[in-house]
């Protein structure tokens, strides 16, 4: 995608993406509701005019190329499967639709059933099935058409917790197997770190942050990434910035209390720090404390909500042990290469002193 733009009447949602997608990458598209990531798709297959910039596939411009021509296949959210046709007429209609020979039809649907986990369905009406199996007839759909890309549109979002943990998997195992480029939008990061080679996040119609999740997770461009990606989310803190001895301090607002930073600010600059909630340990010298308010047992981890003043709380994530029981006075503090520091227009500081 080269300078990609869409504008719906006078209203332009995406603004301007250039994308470089590798043969046989699997890209997440991630970002919160309205972000443009559905349209982007949808551009790419051919669904919806593209108002501004280039589309190339393999070398070929396809701008204005029909969608049954750019070698792409679409798996919806709704999967869109007919009801009246069985599992294999519905797998095999669009081989039907280009005259391909019942004997190759055959031989496709019973490789993609297969691998699928389909064969004994196959007789089987879309009603008689579960959702998980409705969602991978439609991804069958896709596989006997040999697309060159295959494109995802919150394919998982219709099934239970439970499901979706395990199509993750499987659609992960079928991206290895098919050696398949596929292109993949959620809102759901949980499934963008999971399952992407790379994640692309996009924001109000721009991309914020491109790279591996293991890149954006621990290096977030912007305060927007460090709050989108990763589960509980990363403390944010907005905080004055001084110098105090020709040492660069964070001064929160609750409590005055003073953290030094990394990275020299520019000068009365407000900045917005980060620390992820694995990061916090109890420390009785740590510049963050407070009372324990709540505290959320999940079992192998525990969630400990400690309010650091002015009912701002700090999330602190630790093993199947809690930091103390509700009402107890803590402190933590934090390895300080944890410490992320973004300036007033969001964007992170860089380590000048490393740099
Ligand atoms: N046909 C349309 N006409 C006018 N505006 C549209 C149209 N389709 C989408 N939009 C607008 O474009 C923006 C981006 O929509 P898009 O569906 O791409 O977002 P999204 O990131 O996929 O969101 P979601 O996760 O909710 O589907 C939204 O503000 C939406 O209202």
């Amino acid at each position: 995608m080269k300078g990609i733009r869409k504008s719906f009447g006078g209203l332009e949602v995406v603004s301007g993406v250039d994308l470089h997608i590798k043969d046989q990458e699997f890209v997440v598209l991630v970002g919160p509701s309205g972000c443009g990531k559905t349209t982007l798709l949808r551009m790419i297959a051919g669904l919806e005019s593209i108002s501004g910039g280039e589309l190339l596939i393999d070398g070929q411009v396809m701008n204005r190329v029909r969608p049954d021509e750019r070698g792409l296949a679409m798996v919806f959210q709704s999967y869109a499967l007919y009801p009246h046709m069985t599992v294999a007429d519905n797998m095999s209609f669009a081989l039907r639709l280009a005259k391909v020979s019942k004997a190759e039809r055959d031989r496709k649907v019973n490789d993609a059933a297969k691998i699928l986990q389909l064969d004994h369905l196959l007789q089987r009406r879309p009603a008689q099935l579960s959702g998980g199996q409705r969602q991978r007839v439609a991804i069958g759909r896709a596989i006997v058409r040999d697309p060159k890309v295959f494109l995802f549109d919150e394919p998982l979002s219709n099934l239970d917790a439970a499901l979706r943990i395990q199509m993750r998997i499987e659609l992960a195992r079928l991206h290895k197997q098919l050696s398949a480029t596929m292109i993949y939008v959620t809102h759901d990061q949980v499934e963008a770190m999971t399952m992407a080679d790379r994640i692309v996040v996009v924001n109000k119609g721009v991309i914020e942050q491109l790279g591996t999740p293991m890149e954006i997770y621990q290096n977030p461009s912007t305060v927007f990434v460090a709050g989108f990606i990763g589960s509980p989310k990363m403390n944010l803190f907005e905080a004055d910035t001084a110098l105090e001895n020709g040492q660069a301090v964070a001064i929160l607002d609750n409590r005055g209390q003073r953290i030094p930073l990394p990275v020299d600010p520019p000068r009365g600059a407000r900045v917005t720090l980060g620390i992820r909630p694995e990061a916090l340990n109890v420390d009785s010298q740590g510049p963050l404390g407070g009372e324990i308010t709540v505290i959320e047992h999940l079992g192998g981890e525990t969630l400990t909500y400690i309010d650091i003043g002015n009912g701002k709380l700090a999330t602190v994530k630790t093993g199947e042990a809690s930091l103390g029981q509700v009402g107890d006075t803590v402190r933590v503090s934090f390895p300080p290469d944890r410490l992320h520091v973004f300036g007033p227009d969001g964007r992170a500081l860089l380590n000048h002193r490393n740099h």
